[in-house]
């Protein structure tokens, strides 16, 4: 609901109230009732609002230098009015028009957030998760019961005062003349709480901006406001605004670039991995790069953005620019070239070859840092793989050049060790069986299902390792690489399991049972379930993939793997599934039943329930469901009855 003014003279209009979009009044009530744990942040957000805007007009100016007039110093100024109970953040940045106001803090646009709330729609305990979230101008209702934003848009006479007590709706009305009004910029009135009054006092907003925002790149100054009868102080420096990539890294503490990654990824984790360097040479850059150790919200977005900021020699100029590939999506940080012309228009730089000069060499950067901290310590690095894996391995099947580093970079849960240790390709191919020639992987929709699966025994009576592939890209990946240090990928759900080359390491007691399942005649049982089957399986065969199931589904050998065929056809992609083949182990007790059935006499019609029955449990341990429940029902209740 939003109206219209019906005057335009600035000065003259009564305020007209508009209600908040539904997920910024269900973020504002998460906000109004303060489960952030740390309250201090919400300075930190405004104090980043401010230098975006002045960053923005900064870059504006490369081409409109009229926009600046005689102001041409940046700079954000906190006011802090303890008589008043106010604290005020002002800058002389960009500005919002009235339209603006009314879009920018009326609605959420950024995706991450829109995720974010659907996550806590989800029921997802929303402590914990927005205390790792930034939300920017919102969290301002967290310590002010109302808060006023009076803001010029660079080069326009108007100026327009937001207002809102965060329950439900804002007003807009023109902003007049009087001294609280901006020549241009914006000032954020924040009227705090009573709880929240110590956000005034001088020492609190000092200790935040050095915690939070003392890295910048626009000064901040402290002014304090009178008490009543007492004086005016001196205007104070809190942060110089000097750009922290500038410093040489020796400079530079932990703490420091902490409090920066704060500010430039708006996330409130630590970073797992930091990367600072000056490149010089043909091209001329400096790079400080975050890797996050907690996943942003919008980690799987579909557009798959990422938010590395552009700088030409200090000059802020984009965060939306490609600078990395979308495979390093979750990297955070800024890139600031010297070769660049400061007046880069869009289309310079969606095709521009000191971008790609940049690109190239930091993505080798990242890589070669990842594959250092790997080396040095194992652990920090398994936790960046745990956290990103998933986006790096989309690397390995858009990335040409770079495939066989990111695979040398991949770990997996694997069969060795019940799954709780990350294996390498390497680690595998060392610890590969005397006669195994393949790595075998088995692909699912969670790690459980995975281990869970039948198709694993063969392999986990010779002890012959199995990668565990549960993320969705997973499947992808592994048809489009051809192997690892010469030795191919094999899914375990695929094709004949070449096995018999390599020894069974059987207990007594496996020995014992298959001596008790006597011998099946293979050739009876294969002929009789083909038969009765029909259709519904390609091809029937005995197999050495299994050791305690009796049954099992695998892919024709050139067909497709039969988890990806069941992603693929998920997605919609309106191919029939080839039947698959059903492999039955010969040692198994209910097999050879079944063999000495048939060579008997035995009742073909319970016999033939009998063939259905362990069809119908393959599809059930692949995760799928009986074609026909109603006579899968029929047939299990007739086989109990039996039983009983
Ligand atoms: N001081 C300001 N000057 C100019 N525009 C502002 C200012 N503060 C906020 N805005 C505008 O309001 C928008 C919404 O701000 P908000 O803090 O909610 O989100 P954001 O800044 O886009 O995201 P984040 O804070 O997570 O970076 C900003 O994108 C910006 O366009």
């Amino acid at each position: 609901m939003s109206t219209e003014p019906n005057t335009t003279g600035a000065g003259t209009e009564a305020p007209q109230s508009h209600a908040f979009q539904a997920e910024v009044a269900r973020l504002l009530h998460l906000m109004v009732h303060s489960v952030y744990s740390n309250k201090d942040i919400f300075l930190r957000e405004l104090i980043s609002n401010a230098a975006d805007a002045c960053e923005r007009l900064r870059h504006a100016a490369l081409t409109d230098p009229s926009l600046l007039g005689e102001d041409t110093e940046f700079g954000i100024l906190l006011e802090a009015d303890e008589a008043g109970r106010r604290l005020v953040v002002s800058d002389n940045g960009s500005g919002m028009s009235r339209q603006e106001l009314i879009d920018n803090l009326g609605t959420i646009a950024r995706s991450g957030t829109k995720a974010f709330m659907d996550r806590l729609g989800e029921g997802k305990d929303g402590t914990a998760l927005i205390g790792q979230f930034g939300v920017g101008f919102y969290s301002a209702f967290m310590v002010a019961e109302k808060v006023d934003v009076i803001s010029r848009a660079a080069g326009s006479s108007e100026a327009w005062q937001w207002s809102s007590d965060g329950l439900g709706a804002f007003t807009v009305e023109p902003a007049g003349d009087d001294a609280d009004v901006p020549a241009r910029g914006t000032r954020v009135i924040l009227h705090l709480k009573d709880d929240a009054a110590s956000y005034a006092r001088p020492a609190t907003i000092e200790r935040i901006v050095r915690a939070y925002s003392a890295h910048v790149p626009v000064p901040i100054t402290l002014v304090v406001l009178p008490a009543e009868d007492g004086e005016e102080s001196e205007p104070r420096r809190l942060a110089d605004g000097t750009a922290l990539w500038t410093r040489s890294k020796s400079e530079i503490g932990e703490e420091e670039y902490r409090e920066f990654y704060g500010h430039v990824s708006g996330q409130f984790d630590e970073p797992a991995m930091t990367v600072h360097y000056r490149a010089e040479g043909r091209h001329e850059y400096s790079v400080l790069l975050f890797v996050p150790s907690m996943k942003p919200f919008d980690l799987f977005d579909p557009d798959r953005k990422g938010r590395v900021k552009l700088y030409v020699r200090r000059v802020f100029i984009a965060d939306d620019v490609d600078l990395l590939p979308a495979w390093l999506r979750f990297v955070r940080g800024v890139i600031d070239s010297s070769d660049l012309p400061l007046n880069l228009s869009r289309e310079m730089l969606q095709h521009n070859p000191v971008l790609d000069a940049i690109r190239k060499g930091v993505t080798n950067r990242l890589l070669g840092d990842l594959q250092k901290l790997s080396e040095s310590d194992a652990a920090a690095y398994e936790k960046v793989w745990e956290t990103f894996g998933p986006v790096l391995k989309e690397g390995i099947y858009e990335d040409f050049e770079r495939k066989e580093k990111l695979l040398g970079l991949a770990r997996f849960r694997s069969s060795s060790d019940s799954g709780q240790s990350w294996r390498s390709l390497h680690d595998y191919v060392a610890d590969m069986k005397e006669n195994q020639t393949q790595i075998y992987y088995a692909t699912g929709a969670s790690l459980e299902a995975i281990a869970a699966s039948p198709h694993l025994e063969g392999f986990r009576a010779r002890g012959v390792e199995v990668l565990h592939l549960s993320d969705p890209v997973d499947a992808f990946w592994v048809q489009m690489v051809e192997g690892f240090e010469g030795k191919p990928f094999r899914s375990i759900t695929q094709g004949a399991a070449e096995l018999d080359a390599i020894p069974v390491s059987e207990t007594e007691s496996d020995a014992d049972k298959k001596a008790e399942a006597g011998d099946t005649d293979i050739g009876l049982v294969t002929a009789f379930l083909k038969e009765t089957l029909g259709e519904r399986v390609s091809d029937v065969r005995s197999s050495s993939r299994l050791a305690e199931s009796p049954v099992c589904l695998v892919a024709p050998e050139h067909g497709p793997d039969r988890q990806f065929e069941k992603l693929m056809s998920r997605q919609g992609d309106g191919r029939a599934r080839l039947a698959p083949v059903l492999e039955f182990n010969p040692s198994h007790e209910l097999l050879s039943r079944l063999s000495s059935a048939l060579a008997g006499s035995g009742d073909k019609g319970k016999l033939a329930d009998t063939a259905w029955l362990l069809f119908d449990q393959a599809l059930i341990l692949d995760g799928e469901v009986p074609a026909d429940p109603v006579a899968f029902a029929r047939r299990l209740s007739a086989v109990m009855g039996r039983g009983l």
